[in-house]
């Protein structure tokens, strides 16, 4: 692995580290784990043979190894959990053989209550929910992209330390945070924007200089601001601004959202614009933008594909 999107290993003992889903996040945190020193192993659903990493023009083969099938899995100390909200469910079977009472699960996933979730199929081990804040794509299967890495961010509690020490020279910055509430709606508030409209306007995130974009970006946010400080977020006008203005960080890269549009695979809506929608009716509040966004992405289906063959011989002069 190369030290410039990796910088220097850790001086920690090796750990048992279990990263489930080799996607886009998955991938590039096993990358992260493996030059931290630790021991990894990555599990996935669709098996490749190796993972590559890659950040502009460098590329990195991560030396882990790759299980395809949760029989073969053990207890281990640590598990990044990296599959969509969606798949929690389906990915039961890995948690279950990965997780005793020893084991911490890092909860990596956008929306809300995705460490909810996986507490309540492995209540026996300590869950830590984080927020991601790296852009990273799936180029094809076992080949990971990383645009942006801006690390991630947990509850600033008793297991804040324990994690900053695993991610200790991963390259992957850790923030505690000791307001959690208020920074996961603050997540929500930039998913809601960007990943919705970057995938209905099939553009990465230079779709947001567009001025109307802007105006229902800003739309998007405070809706779900509403609605996050009905839940006990602390938000303000000037932070939905904010996070608009922090959308030109990821300028060239599109949103995972996009990204399985493209791919054609099934889209995370549900838990980013639904949630705010189920959330707001609770409240009585009303959030008409994430209405209309759940609906259309709902509704969305697979892209044409272009008609490319040329005419028939006959009618070619
Ligand atoms: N990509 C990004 O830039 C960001 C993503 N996130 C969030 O991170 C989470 C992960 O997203 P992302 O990495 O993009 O998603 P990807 O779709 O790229 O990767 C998810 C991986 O999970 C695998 N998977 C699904 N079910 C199982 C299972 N039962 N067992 C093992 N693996 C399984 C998929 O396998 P298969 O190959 O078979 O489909 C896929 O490789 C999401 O909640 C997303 O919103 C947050 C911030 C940024
Ligand atoms: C990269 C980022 C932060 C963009 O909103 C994201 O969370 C995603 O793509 O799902």
């Amino acid at each position: 692995m190369t030290d410039a999107f990796f910088p220097l290993g850790g001086t920690r003992p090796r750990t048992s580290v279990a990263v489930v889903g080799g996607g886009a996040v998955g991938g590039m945190l096993a990358g992260a784990m493996a030059k931290a020193g630790h021991d990894v192993s990555l599990c996935v659903r669709s098996p490749f043979d190796e993972l590559v990493v890659m950040a502009g023009p460098l590329e990195e083969r991560i030396p882990v190894r790759i299980v395809a099938d949760a029989c073969y899995a053990r207890p281990v100390r640590w598990v990044l959990f990296a599959v969509k909200a969606f798949h929690t469910l389906g990915a039961k079977e890995w948690l279950t053989a990965l997780c005793d009472e020893d084991t911490t699960v890092v909860v990596l996933q956008n929306g809300i209550d995705g460490a909810e979730r996986v507490r309540r199929m492995v209540p026996y081990a300590t869950v830590v929910p984080a927020l991601v804040y790296i852009q990273a794509e799936r180029e094809s299967p076992g080949r990971v992209r990383l645009n942006y890495n801006n690390g991630i961010e947990i509850p600033a509690d008793r297991e804040a330390e324990r994690v900053l020490a695993l991610f200790d020279g991963s390259g992957v910055e850790v923030r505690p945070r000791r307001d959690l509430t208020t920074a996961a709606w603050l997540k929500l508030m930039l998913n809601v924007a960007t990943n919705s409209l970057t995938t209905l306007t099939l553009r990465p995130m230079e779709v947001f200089e567009e001025e109307r974009i802007r105006e229902l970006a800003l739309g998007l946010m405070r809706e779900t601001a509403a609605v996050g400080v009905a839940e006990g977020a602390r938000l303000t006008e000037e932070d939905v601004q904010r996070t608009l203005e922090s959308t030109s960080v990821f300028a060239t890269g599109g949103t995972s959202m996009l990204h399985d549009r493209l791919a054609d695979r099934p889209l995370e809506y549900e838990t980013l614009n639904g949630a705010v929608v189920a959330l707001a009716e609770r409240h009585g509040i009303d959030v008409p933008l994430n209405r209309a966004m759940t609906a259309l992405l709902g509704a969305l289906r697979p892209l044409p594909v272009a008609k490319t063959a040329p005419p028939k011989a006959s009618v070619l002069p």
